[in-house]
Formats: C-alpha cells, structure tokens, sequence
C-alpha cells in the first residue's frame, strides 16, 4: 500500500501557544480518515500545514513519499479544501473554474466538464454563483478540488452548514471518488454521525495531540453493545450495581446517564434490581455506542 503523508514530529506554535505538539501521522492510499476535535483542536492548522499555507515549527512532512523542495511538486496530487474557496459572485460555475484552469496551468479544458459532471453541476449552464445554494457552493469547492485530479484530498469541514439531503448528496459523492476512483480522503467535520458513515478510520485531536487513532473496525468491535441507564439516584444505583455484580464495567456519563458495557445481556435483571431498590430509572435502553459518544467520552478520560 503506498503511503500518501506521513508526518514526523511535526509542530506549530503561534506567539502564544502551541497548536500542535509533535504530531506522527501516516496517510495510506485508499483510506477515508476522519480528524476529530473540538473548536480550537488543531484540526486547521494540521490541515493548513499539509496544504503549505502556513509553514510548521519543526519537523517533517513527506507527501507520496517526496519531503522538503518536492513537497511542493507532490501537493498539485492533492485538492484541498482548507479554508472556504473564493469564487467569482458573477461568474458561472464554468467560468469560475475555467478561471482556476488558466491560474493553475491545467491544460486540458475539457477538465472542466468531467468535474462539473461529477459534483453534478454540469446542468447548470447559465447560473451564477452568486445564485447558487450553499449545496451548490460546497459541490462547486469540491469542483475545484478534482480539477487538478488529485490521488487525494485534504477537506476541511466541507459539509457545513448543509441541510440533511446536501450532506447526504456529498458523503456519497466522496464514497464515489473513494470507492471508484481511489482517491483518498483526510476531512474533518463536527457532524459526527456523518463522519461514523463515511470514514474507514478516526483520528482524535485534543489541543494539538492526537488522543486515539482507530480503525473503523475496531471502534464497531468497541463500541458493541451497551446498557444505558438513566436515573436521578445515579449513586445508589451504581452502589447496588457494584455490590451485586463485582467485576462491572460501567462509565457515568454526563446528565445522570450510567452505560453498562458488560452484563448488557441482563438488562432485564438489572432492570429488575434497581426497581426492587426503589431506584427511579426513567430510561433504560440497550444501544449501540455512537461515534459521538464514544468522542465524548475519550474527551473526558483524557481530561483525568
Ligand atoms: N494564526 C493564528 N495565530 C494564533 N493562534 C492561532 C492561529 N491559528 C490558530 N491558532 C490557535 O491554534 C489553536 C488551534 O486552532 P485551529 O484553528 O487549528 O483549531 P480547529 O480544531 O481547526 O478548530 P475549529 O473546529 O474551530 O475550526 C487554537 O487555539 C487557535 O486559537
């Protein structure tokens, strides 16, 4: 499998702070990796350095296996998108990316159609951008992106702000380029539910660390079942729990949630004991992990 980034102690610190500390990260080919962070993670600036926007502190980066001066050359296989593309309001979809073509020294005009084609904006002949939906603007950005038909791409929340049927309409749109094309793909996102359907691995940043690097796989095998409680008396039910089943494995979760990981094929035992103990469960359900919570809680073990 042929490696497509790969990071070496790479840092950025601002005047004040350090955004990202010694960051090892390796990109193989065909993947779909989701970086995962809170407002101010890191997530930008990781991606800024990638795309050469802003230069890192120390440490490395090799992009298809060229570091240094070659860098530069290797980045025209990747399309970026770091920070909101920036159109002409008054030119066509057309126009505008015959625009980029020109700038970017493609040769080949008939580039233009194959990307319009593919984000399906090829219809549109005679809008221009300045009347196109947010959906529209997004899919014009990813245009942009495969103009220069990229083996990779580097996107930075490129569904935000769009409406379910948008969403939908791109994750499908990546899955297509992934799936047929092999490009592959490093995107960050806060819509988390959309990252759990899409991404083949997940990447957890908390202040410029990477907290948790997981394979789709694992994190299904982890997040199998559990029993998620919810109580006002979370303590005592918890007392009760622990002194009837010794080796329990639970997490208290925030707003009086309590999340059984074993046991989960008891439920209706468990359900009768803490009703035998007068313990008040307004909820008492067997699910599935979702990546948010999973999120959620790696952000509150890592804060301990
Ligand atoms: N140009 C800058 N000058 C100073 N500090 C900066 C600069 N750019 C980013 N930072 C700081 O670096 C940290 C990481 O910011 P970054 O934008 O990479 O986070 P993020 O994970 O992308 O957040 P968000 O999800 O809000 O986009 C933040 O504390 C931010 O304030």
């Amino acid at each position: 499998m042929k490696t497509i980034i790969q990071t070496n102690q790479l840092t950025k610190s601002f005047r004040h702070e350090t955004a990202i500390h010694p960051l090892d990260f390796t990109l193989q080919q065909g993947e779909i990796c989701a970086l995962i962070g809170k407002n101010g993670a890191g997530k930008s600036t990781f991606f800024k350095m990638l795309s050469g926007q802003i230069l890192p502190s120390s440490g490395d980066i090799a992009l298809f296996g060229q570091s240094g001066k070659d860098c530069g050359l290797s980045r025209k296989r990747i399309g970026f998108i770091v920070e909101t593309p920036t159109f002409f309001p008054d030119f066509t979809a057309r126009q505008n990316l015959e625009y980029f073509r020109i700038q970017r020294g493609i040769a080949e005009k008939k580039q233009i159609q194959r990307v319009l084609e593919i984000v399906g904006l090829a219809q549109e002949k005679k809008k221009k951008f300045e009347q196109y939906s947010l959906g529209m603007k997004q899919r014009l950005g990813l245009a942009l992106c495969l103009l220069g038909n990229p083996d990779c791409l580097i996107l930075d929340e490129p569904i935000n702000g769009l409406d379910a049927e948008g969403i939908k309409e791109i994750r499908e749109l990546l899955f297509r380029l992934n799936r047929e094309q092999q490009i592959t793909i490093l995107i960050s996102s806060h819509i988390l539910s959309e990252l759990s359907l899409l991404a083949t691995r997940f990447l957890f940043i908390k202040q410029g660390t990477i907290i948790e690097d997981i394979s789709s796989e694992t994190l299904h095998e982890k997040s199998k079942k559990q029993l998620k409680i919810h109580t006002a008396n979370l303590s005592k039910a918890v007392q009760i729990l622990e002194r009837t089943y010794p080796d329990i494995d639970y997490k208290v979760l925030p707003d009086n949630y309590l999340a059984l990981q074993n046991y989960v094929d008891k439920s209706q035992e468990i359900n009768r004991l803490l009703v035998k103990n007068e313990i008040l469960v307004d909820e008492f359900r067997v699910e599935s992990l979702a990546l948010e919570d999973y999120f959620l809680t790696l952000e509150e073990e890592t804060n301990q």
